[in-house]
């Protein structure tokens, strides 16, 4: 029998044995309907629009549903001026008004594309209860859609009510209203769970936003990438996390995010800044943004770049230090530069070094910061720690994140699954144990807890192992040998640029290798796919984003404008309805603005990955999981509460 303090419980909420037996009935019915569909994203590193222009089309779900519905009443252009309303419904709306000339015209099309809205929501809402339904509604307009949504009306008894109800919403002035509750309805059912496999942070404008969505969504979770780690690294304490973030926004010119958004005070390093450092053409912002800067402007933010660059460098010495189990001596960069003679010697061979900026450093002593160094990066961290915003964004990483998930079967991952070559886990010891696989993941997810849940210790272990996810060989996040920051800036030699990848990167391609891994965590090879982003799929040198016949689906795709030149396209989403699985590749999205004017979509290309033999449902899912618990505690409340 179950724990009957339980059976207590649960027996105030069903009082009665009728209550009981509907509840059992509901979740058995739900249990047969089709699975929810899923949606996968990843790599948006700060491109807003494009991510929200595929939220908003559901990866090109929105315009199925209605071609399926309208494709023989509507002509393309038509088809897609109604798609445009569902994804933009404000500015949408707007125009579209403007181009009536009588109020009788605007009325007439009002009413018209009620009628289509509804039944769009209606074929939306088709293999979900309606309960489900009633959430998705706009609030205040739950019961008039419902009427209007559920009328029965054979014996035309009440065509004048509906058409009354129509009338007065319009005079009224509540249709717009209602336009826009219906649009974002839609959206709301083409897509039930939203996945995103990492890195929302860094290169992009935007990331900030993408949180807020993020926040606001009904059903989500995420997969951190490694720059996601490297914001909570910085709000978890760690000072070498936090001058990394605000170098890569200095080198994206990307300042703002840190100043205007998160409130970030940057005089103090401007200021260091000044003092110290010239211009110098390796640290000149990378421009992808189409604002323009000023020659003074640039010129700031090359002196920042600089001064926050080799704050980083230096903080990175103790920590390697001081961690052996790091094993990253060979990044002691900066005590392998002959000052004098301005070269490096790295792996062995001599480098003459350009564009250096070492005036901060003492060759004695080349990792030890300048006073005011540190006073600048201790202001710097206590102003990230106590801005709201920021707490806000980063708690709810924490709380919808993790480092990988397992969700219907299949593993999320952001990075990879560090391999030696022969296809083993690769081991790394820490703290005296030995851990590879799945377990190094819960190590390193353990820690990135701790550290985010001590902010006030920044030197500790924990704290450094949220560093080390960022840069280490063995990260799961990283999957590279080293990171060659200090090389790209300093070296022209381009070999000294490369970062080798893991083994994982090219045992991945294998069928067998990706059975494993999927063992390893607890998955079934025979149905299992691992979901991976991270590295760039170069569709433009021929590069297949399913591999490993059809086990590994890589969907980083360049959303980030940066990459996109080498990708090719603007990024890849997956789709994982009931009917199997289709990977959608995006060609390059310019402007919400075209869109709405054009009323031409972004090209989708959608390809299957999979076919479902039978169509899968909610029984067969994780949800289907908890219902099935659910169900069995209630059969036992009924046995032994009002059965026996
Ligand atoms: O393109 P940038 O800004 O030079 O950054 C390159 C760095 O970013 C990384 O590629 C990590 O970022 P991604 O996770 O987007 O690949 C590092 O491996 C590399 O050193
Ligand atoms: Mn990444």
């Amino acid at each position: 029998m179950k724990n009957s303090k339980y059976l207590d419980l649960l027996a105030q909420k069903y009082d009665s044995e009728e209550k009981v037996a509907t509840e059992i009935i509901n979740l058995e019915a739900i249990l047969n309907l089709p699975k929810g569909t899923e949606h996968f994203v990843s790599d948006l590193h700060g491109e807003y629009q494009a991510f929200q222009h595929v939220l908003r089309n559901g990866s090109g779900n929105v315009k199925v549903k209605i071609r399926d519905l309208f494709k023989d009443e509507l002509q393309e252009d038509e088809l897609n001026e109604f798609a445009t309303l569902v994804y933009y419904p404000e500015e949408k709306l707007q125009l579209i008004k403007s181009h009536f000339s009588s109020k009788k015209e605007l009325r007439d099309w009002y009413i018209e594309v009620i009628e289509r809205l509804l039944k769009l929501v209606s074929y939306a809402s088709s293999k979900y209860t309606r309960s489900k339904l009633r959430k998705a509604l706009p609030k205040q307009f739950v019961y008039i859609i419902e009427e209007l949504l559920y009328k029965t009306d054979e014996f035309t008894n009440k065509k004048d009510y509906y058409a009354k109800m129509l009338e007065q919403i319009i005079s009224l002035g509540q249709v717009d209203k209602l336009i826009i509750g219906l649009a974002y309805t839609t959206q709301r059912l083409t897509v039930d769970h939203l996945h995103v496999v990492g890195d929302i942070y860094d290169r992009g404008p935007d990331p900030h936003k993408i949180m807020d969505t993020l926040i606001g969504y009904h059903s989500v979770d995420i997969q951190w990438g490694n720059h996601d780690v490297l914001w909570l690294g910085a709000y978890s304490g760690s000072k070498v996390c936090l001058a990394n973030i605000i170098r890569i926004c200095a080198r994206y010119n990307n300042l703002d995010i840190i100043e205007d958004v998160y409130g970030i005070n940057l005089r103090p390093l401007l200021n260091l800044a000044e003092q110290y450092y010239d211009d110098n053409p390796a640290f000149r912002p990378k421009r992808i943004s189409d604002e323009k800067l000023t020659e003074q402007e640039q010129l700031q933010i090359t002196k920042i770049h600089q001064a926050i660059s080799i704050i980083q460098f230096k903080l990175e010495s103790p920590i390697i230090k001081r961690r052996s189990c790091f094993d990253m001596t060979d990044r002691l960069l900066l005590e392998k530069v002959d000052y004098a003679k301005n070269e490096a010697t790295i792996h062995g061979k001599t480098y003459a070094l350009q564009n250096t900026c070492f005036a901060t450093i003492d060759p004695e002593q080349p990792d030890r910061l300048l006073d005011e160094e540190q006073q600048v990066i201790d202001k710097l961290l206590f102003s990230i720690q106590h801005s709201e915003k920021l707490a806000r964004h980063m708690k709810f990483l924490m709380k919808k994140g993790s480092l990988y998930l397992q969700y219907n079967g299949n593993l999320l991952i952001h990075g990879c699954i560090p391999l030696e070559e022969n296809g083993d886990m690769k081991k790394m010891d820490i703290e005296g144990e030995s851990y590879a696989g799945r377990e190094l993941l819960d190590v390193f997810e353990q820690y990135t807890r701790y550290a985010f849940a001590h902010p006030e210790e920044t030197d500790d272990f924990a704290t450094d192992m949220v560093w080390y996810q960022w840069t280490g060989e063995n990260s799961s996040l990283f999957g590279k040998r080293e990171m060659t920051t200090f090389e790209r800036y300093f070296i022209q030699d381009k070999e000294t640029h490369k970062e080798r990848k893991n083994p994982y990167y090219h045992l991945r391609e294998d069928e067998e290798m990706c059975r494993k891994m999927l063992a390893e965590f607890d998955l079934n090879p025979e149905h299992g796919r691992i979901i991976n982003g991270h590295t760039p799929v170069k569709e433009i040198d021929g590069e297949d984003p399913v591999k490993a016949n059809g086990k590994m689906i890589v969907i980083d795709g360049g959303f980030s404008k940066a990459y996109q030149s080498t990708t090719g396209i603007a990024g890849y989403t997956l789709l994982y309805n009931s009917y199997g699985m289709q990977l959608v590749a995006h060609q390059l999205f310019n402007s919400k603005e075209e869109v709405l004017q054009n009323g031409t979509d972004v090209l989708s290309i959608k390809r299957l990955v999979d076919e479902e033999l039978q169509r899968k449902k909610v029984r067969e899912t994780n949800i289907g999981e908890e219902l099935l618990q659910e169900i069995s505690s209630l059969n036992s409340l009924r046995k032994h509460r009002y059965m026996e």
